[in-house]
């Protein structure tokens, strides 16, 4: 076995610019005779170290019982992982991650549960400073969208011995890594987390309303708003405009006729006004982009190799995008403000920053808190145009 903690120091090597699981891809390339038992290991030991290094306090250790440690933490026992847990008792290595914080303790390692996060923003109300950080150390649950067939979808779920729960009528939290894609028909659900479905009880639209989703990405918020009203009408936008072709594609392939797109740069008046011209909407939605803070615990190394100067750059342009779409509303409607991040920075200061000099104002405002059901964390505010 020398050979997976030889690969284990080659992956260490990793410096964060790539997402961590292109990387590993990319890694997993170059050596394909590791197996597919090798690869999960690997990736389990890399993930697990990104989640918690920086709160071990361990100095005399070497890398191997780290990573033993790490795993211990971040994992329970699986057949690829097993043979590689420090070697505890059975009851333990399944046990809460609380209970398995105070064994090691008992044990000799410390945890020093803010240093998994030193740079210390603030979070928004609504979300705890350390139950987010030890979020972290667990892969968030899979969930789905059920759009149609409900009782057929827990039949085929069941039938395939899938372990799923109900979170609500329409969603479903599954294991990460179920291939869902290969039991239900593609129209019947959409992959989406459990918080982001839940950004659409906000909305409310009303019979063929007009909306814009001026940051649409590949449709997540747009599609869940059809399904929620078909007869509205979206127009849609977004600054990659090979995002706006994957969007295109799955509202043909949910069933709808693609919505009028502009692949367009929202921070930018100039372009905003040039391609909108004095077009003006029902409602906003503005899943604007962000540090994606509230699903690090999917990328634990956006956590482990955080610039705070990010924070500060993306939080000016939010704010920018906000002024910018706060006229394409007509007096009454509404824009939904939303980021996956759980920063007050990227949340309740941006939507101050914005209602100063705008016909804004605050309706609602609450960080939509995944961690009670191992999911991504949100920010929605719902903001008014008053004349
Ligand atoms: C949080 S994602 C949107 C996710 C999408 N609403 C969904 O639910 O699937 C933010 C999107 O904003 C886009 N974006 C980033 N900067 C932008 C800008 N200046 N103007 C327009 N779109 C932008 C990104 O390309 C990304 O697709």
């Amino acid at each position: 076995m020398r050979y997976i903690w030889q690969h284990i120091e080659a992956l260490l090597q990793y410096d964060g610019r790539l997402p961590l699981t292109h990387y590993l891809k990319n890694y997993f390339r170059q050596y394909p005779k590791l197996g597919s038992r090798d690869r999960k290991l690997l990736s389990a030991m890399v993930y697990s170290y990104y989640r918690c290094r920086k709160a071990l306090v361990m100095p005399d250790a070497n890398l191997e019982e780290v990573i033993r440690v790490a795993l211990f933490l971040c994992n329970n026992p699986e057949k690829h992982t097993a043979a590689f847990l420090p070697s505890f008792p059975e009851a333990i290595l399944s046990a809460p991650v609380e209970e398995k914080m105070q064994f090691l303790k008992e044990r000799g390692i410390e945890l020093n549960i803010p240093a998994i996060f030193p740079q210390q923003l603030p979070l928004s109300e609504g979300i705890k400073n350390e139950a987010w950080l030890l979020s972290m150390w667990h892969q968030p649950q899979l969930f789905i969208r059920i759009r149609k067939e409900k009782s057929a979808v827990v039949k085929k779920l069941t039938a395939e011995n899938i372990a799923f729960s109900f979170v609500n009528d329409h969603c479903v939290a599954l294991h990460n890594g179920t291939s869902v894609d290969k039991i239900l028909p593609a129209d019947w659900y959409v992959v989406q987390d459990a918080s982001s479905q839940q950004t659409g009880s906000f909305f409310q639209p009303k019979k063929k309303e007009n909306w814009y989703d001026c940051c649409s990405g590949a449709g997540g918020k747009s599609l869940l708003l059809k399904d929620l009203e078909p007869s509205v009408t979206i127009t849609v936008s977004d600054v990659r405009d090979s995002i706006l072709h994957n969007l295109r594609l799955r509202f043909n392939q949910y069933g709808y006729s693609a919505p009028k797109s502009y692949t367009l740069d929202v921070s930018d008046a100039s372009q905003l006004k040039l391609q909108l011209g004095s077009q003006q909407f029902d409602n906003i939605i503005a899943d604007v982009p962000c540090s994606g803070s509230g699903t690090w615990a999917r990328t634990p190394e956006q956590l482990y190799f955080f610039d705070p100067e990010f924070v500060t750059e993306i939080s000016k342009r939010q704010t920018t995008i906000l002024h910018n779409i706060a006229d394409k509303v007509k007096p009454g409607g509404k824009i939904f403000y939303i980021t996956c991040s759980v920063f007050k920075a990227e949340n309740e200061n941006v939507v101050a920053a914005a209602i100063k000099d705008t016909s804004l104002e605050i309706e609602s405002m609450q960080i939509i808190n995944g961690l009670t059901n191992q999911a991504d964390s949100m920010f929605i505010a719902v903001l008014k145009r008053i004349v």
